[in-house]
């Protein structure tokens, strides 16, 4: 562990001009001042040499538990949600808590080297022994001190349509799980799926838990579940302790629908997670010529006034084989993915995922701001539109005051070109 740092020099803010000091002591921040010329950084000082200085990066979706098990024991040919669950249900009877533990602690190593400082997982529960849940349980104190890890207890293959699923949800609460799932789109029936969503609110309310739905992943313009969760989180007055994930099936919805459907949105507060990469690569496997791309409608909703954030959603496991641990990577497919290359939207996409991304996952204390835990980045690069064309890895991590990464920006240049 490094020594802790009194201040970081040289950083600039997001939507503020010049130059800042931002001062720390016994991990929080103690002051941001803005300086009146560069200055050079004593030894126990970080210079973040005129770069962006950002809360860290949150991760608001992700499969710790299936990460890096692509081919194991086969690849998903088909490329569709549904083989990727039959081959993780080949994989989950090999768990073993010292399999689920090292590929998780293996991934969580490589989200923190990129900046990242906040994760929630979703650990599937529809296993008699909870293999995955109890290991995971014992790594969300492992990595205490790296990251802040959130667990989602999450019914892979139903919480009505897997035998005993109602009962494995409330035992994995009483584990330890954080977070209440569900998958009403994978249910049986249109009316499990229903059920499935007022038993989990149920479930969330009694513990006061968060939750966070895979919610119409599919691209069925049918699969509304969306309004099923929304009218449940706003009878409850739960809508920003609730999470949509995916919701595909959005994109396919009659814009009719979807204008009713918005109006309700935007009354239960919902936050949304978008998975770029995986729903590009997962969705549209039905389709002919033109291909639907499967992504929910992100700057609408964001437009709306509602949280959107993104996330990976895999690394290299039965429903994606790629995935490197860099959110930038995911922002940038995302941004092209769903037409935000405009320059508004440019200058306001890192909230997507930072702070959008910590609304989801409810955190308090989270921003550069006097008092907060000192947790923060150096980003390569003086704007938002020049760290999305570096698309470098982070400069720097700070987590409470010390120093988890520290590298050079890239340089670009070839023997002999000047
Ligand atoms: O995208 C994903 C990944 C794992 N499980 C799901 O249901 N969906």
């Amino acid at each position: 562990m490094t020594l802790p740092l009194t201040a970081i020099v040289n950083a600039r803010l997001a939507g503020r001009p010049g130059l800042y000091r931002v001062a720390m002591a016994d991990g929080r921040f103690t002051a941001i001042d803005a300086q009146a010329a560069s200055q050079s950084a004593a030894a126990d000082e970080l210079d973040a040499g005129g770069n962006l200085l950002l809360p860290p990066f949150v991760e608001p979706h992700i499969h710790l538990d299936a990460a890096l098990t692509a081919g194991e024991p086969r690849w998903n040919q088909s490329g569709t949600l549904f083989e990727g669950i039959e081959c993780w249900g080949e994989r989950k009877a090999m768990l073993s808590r010292d399999d689920v533990v090292s590929r998780a602690e293996q991934t969580l190593k490589l989200f923190a080297a990129h900046g990242i400082q906040y994760v929630r997982t979703h650990v599937d529960v529809t296993d008699p022994q909870l293999t995955a849940l109890r290991a995971m349980v014992e790594v969300r104190e492992r990595v205490r001190e790296f990251v802040d890890l959130q667990i989602v207890a999450f019914p892979q293959e139903g919480i009505l349509s897997f035998p005993g699923g109602k009962e494995l949800m409330t035992e994995a609460v009483a584990i330890g799980a954080d977070v209440i799932g569900g998958i009403p789109h994978f249910e049986f029936t249109r009316d499990y799926g229903v059920e499935s969503v007022k038993w989990l609110m149920d479930l969330a309310e009694r513990h006061d838990c968060l939750v966070d739905v895979h919610c119409d992943e599919i691209d069925d313009p049918q699969s509304r579940f969306l309004e099923v969760l929304a009218a449940e989180a706003l009878s409850r007055d739960y809508g920003s302790r609730v999470t949509a994930s995916h919701t595909c099936a959005m994109h396919s919805y009659e814009d009719a629908y979807c204008s009713r459907l918005f109006r309700l949105l935007g009354k239960s507060g919902l936050n949304f997670v978008a998975l770029p990469t995986e729903n590009l690569h997962l969705q549209g496997r039905f389709d002919g010529y033109p291909k639907r791309r499967g992504i929910t409608r992100v700057p609408e909703l964001l437009d709306a006034g509602l949280k959107v954030c993104f996330g990976q959603d895999s690394i290299r496991d039965p429903w994606y084989p790629m995935g490197n641990g860099n959110l930038l990577r995911t922002l940038d497919v995302g941004l092209h993915a769903c037409h935000m290359l405009g320059m508004e939207r440019i200058e306001t996409a890192l909230e997507i995922v930072t702070d959008n991304g910590a609304a989801a996952l409810n955190l308090n204390s989270y921003g550069i701001a006097v008092g907060n835990p000192a947790r923060c980045m150096v980003v390569n690069g003086a704007t938002p539109y020049e760290v999305l064309l570096n698309q470098s890895p982070v400069l720097a991590s700070i987590r409470d005051g010390r120093c988890l990464v520290q590298r050079e920006a890239p340089v670009h240049e070839v023997a002999g070109w000047s």
